[in-house]
């Protein structure tokens, strides 16, 4: 055993990881596992090593555990998983992951770093990749701040997919308690769940994107519910009456009552809660995000039309994909847990335990490059990729940011440290010569990644000729394990370390009758 490997602590990364990843710093824990950054001896790649405790420990997670992620990691905006390692003790899992500099809870904490141009274009690209996703008919379901990773040049790429669910398969989960009693932020749940809707749509990410957006422009989360009933009271206060018809259409058990009582109270609209100087393109978006009748939210492809990322959108950029992702087994095949286990190993783009060996591309007629490659330094690997194919991320001329308006951007918002403020050839950047003193880079990474580039992976477009095919679906979980578990090995969730001010939550019955006993103590007391 390597003395290095003595330093990190044996009990979190086991040695078959240390000798494949040199493990740097752990950089987050979230309820069910550990985030490190490491670098990947072979080739140098800066990574984020990821594990999940006890991820097989029954049939459901085993399940959703199945991991076919190359099927967004593809999209620029979609964090790119490199691998998936076993763990020596065949329970737990380590998932590796391109790194980012910083997530958006982090930026958002640090004050008045994002100016108005940054606001824009990170929604723009979760717009983008939340129309990908959805198109395959896929919800992630866990979108907020913290999942959204970002990098120097403000590049942002979604993560943690543990609740992600292919809204085929939202109907089966609905009579499965393990699955629709998932721990999720509840700051940022859609109203039709925190009032236990039996229907899912795209529009549950759709809200939360607005609660994110509301978060940038406020600087703190815009509905900081203390309970589920409190978080449906705050948004009540601020979001237009729905009507009747907009209450039924979230087919809600309780709706209607709750809704009718909370209607009483005072409001407080969306724009009394912003500063004036909020744009009025911002504001007209928020509200066209945070609509109470799902049907009637902004789609994420209309989201793209509208004016206030209008100077990022370019339809050729914005990828959908042809088909349904659905989940790779059977449903009717009930596997025991150890051939799930099985199953999620030799999932293409998957390899095994420590070796290299190359992943197999996953489509036929795919371009991009698939192999022992893709676990290169994205920050190389994003490089490379430019240089051979000449694709740079590329926003198209009309959107393009001036030189000024770039180094009105990130240049302020680093503040220190930067040189001039470049829009490369056909693209829009803010590319960074010097990190150190980056407010973005978590202390102590800035010799590692200076002089990040703007750049992204080209996707995989399919031929129209090719079919709606299903796909096997990205649902790798940690959080639809139940409340309970894991905690142990994980550590308490980080909303009860008290460092992390998210509100979590379990959707649960337990709250679902705190409802019922709200409407009926209100009936009580007429
Ligand atoms: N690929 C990555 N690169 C860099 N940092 C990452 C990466 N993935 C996750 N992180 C960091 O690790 C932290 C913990 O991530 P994780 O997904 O485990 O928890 P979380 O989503 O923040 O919390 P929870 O899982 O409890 O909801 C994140 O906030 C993020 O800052």
């Amino acid at each position: 055993m390597s003395k290095k490997f003595e330093s990190v602590k044996v009990s979190e990364v086991e040695e078959h990881i240390f000798l494949k990843y040199e493990i740097r710093k752990r950089i987050g824990k979230g309820a069910y596992g550990i985030v490190w950054k490491a670098v990947d001896r072979q080739t140098g790649a800066t990574v984020a090593v990821k594990k999940i405790f006890d991820a097989f420990r029954n049939r459901t997670d085993a399940q959703v555990a199945i991991i076919p992620m190359q099927e967004f990691g593809d999209h620029p905006n979609i964090i790119k998983l490199l691998n998936v390692i076993r763990a020596q003790n065949d329970k737990d899992i380590y998932l590796i992951f391109e790194y980012m500099d910083t997530d958006l809870h982090a930026v958002i904490k640090k004050g008045s770093l994002l100016k108005d141009i940054h606001k824009r274009y990170v929604m723009y690209q979760l717009f983008k990749a939340n129309k990908y996703l959805h198109s395959g008919n896929v919800i992630h379901r866990d979108e907020k701040p913290s999942n959204v990773l970002l990098d120097t040049d403000c590049i942002v790429k979604l993560c943690d997919f543990g609740l992600a669910r292919s809204l085929n398969q939202i109907q089966e989960d609905s009579g499965n308690p393990a699955l629709t009693e998932y721990v999720a932020t509840r700051w940022y749940r859609a109203p039709e769940i925190l009032l236990g809707s039996t229907r899912y749509t795209n529009g549950v990410d759709m809200w939360s994107l607005g609660c994110i957006l509301g978060e940038m422009l406020l600087g703190k989360a815009l509905f900081q519910g203390t309970s589920t009933i409190n978080q449906v009271e705050k948004i009540m206060s601020a979001i237009p009456h729905p009507s009747p018809e907009d209450i039924l259409a979230i087919k809600s058990e309780y709706g209607s009552s709750v809704i009718q009582r909370m209607l009483l109270k005072p409001q407080v609209p969306l724009e009394d809660l912003l500063q004036p100087s909020v744009p009025p393109d911002a504001l007209d978006l928020l509200k066209g995000l945070l609509v109470f009748n799902p049907d009637k939210r902004l789609t994420a492809e209309q989201a793209l039309h509208h004016p206030y990322v209008s100077r990022f959108h370019n339809p050729a950029k914005e990828p959908a994909l042809n088909y349904d992702v659905v989940l790779a087994v059977d449903d009717d095949v009930q596997l025991s847990v150890i051939q799930y286990r099985n199953k999620l190993y030799e999932l293409p783009n998957n390899r095994t335990c420590g070796d290299c060996q190359e992943k197999p591309s996953s489509r036929k007629g795919d371009k991009e490059e698939q192999g022992p490659a893709a676990a290169a330094s994205h920050n190389n690997e994003r490089k490379t990729r430019n240089e051979e194919t000449g694709e740079t991320y590329h926003e198209p001329s009309h959107t393009e940011v001036t030189k000024t308006e770039a180094a009105n951007s990130m240049d302020q918002i680093l503040q220190r440290g930067r040189s001039a403020t470049v829009v490369h050839n056909r693209s829009f950047s803010w590319s960074l010569s010097q990190t150190q003193n980056n407010p973005l880079v978590r202390k102590d990474d800035a010799f590692l990644t200076a002089g990040l580039h703007i750049s992204s992976a080209p996707l995989n477009q399919r031929s129209s000729s090719q079919a709606r095919e299903a796909r096997p679906p990205p649902r790798f979980s940690k959080k639809v394990f139940q409340n309970n578990c894991n905690v142990a090995g994980a550590g308490d969730p980080r909303a009860k370390l008290g460092s992390y001010t998210q509100a979590y939550g379990t959707i649960n019955k337990t709250e679902l009758d705190n409802l019922i006993r709200y409407v009926l103590i209100n009936d009580c007391n007429e």
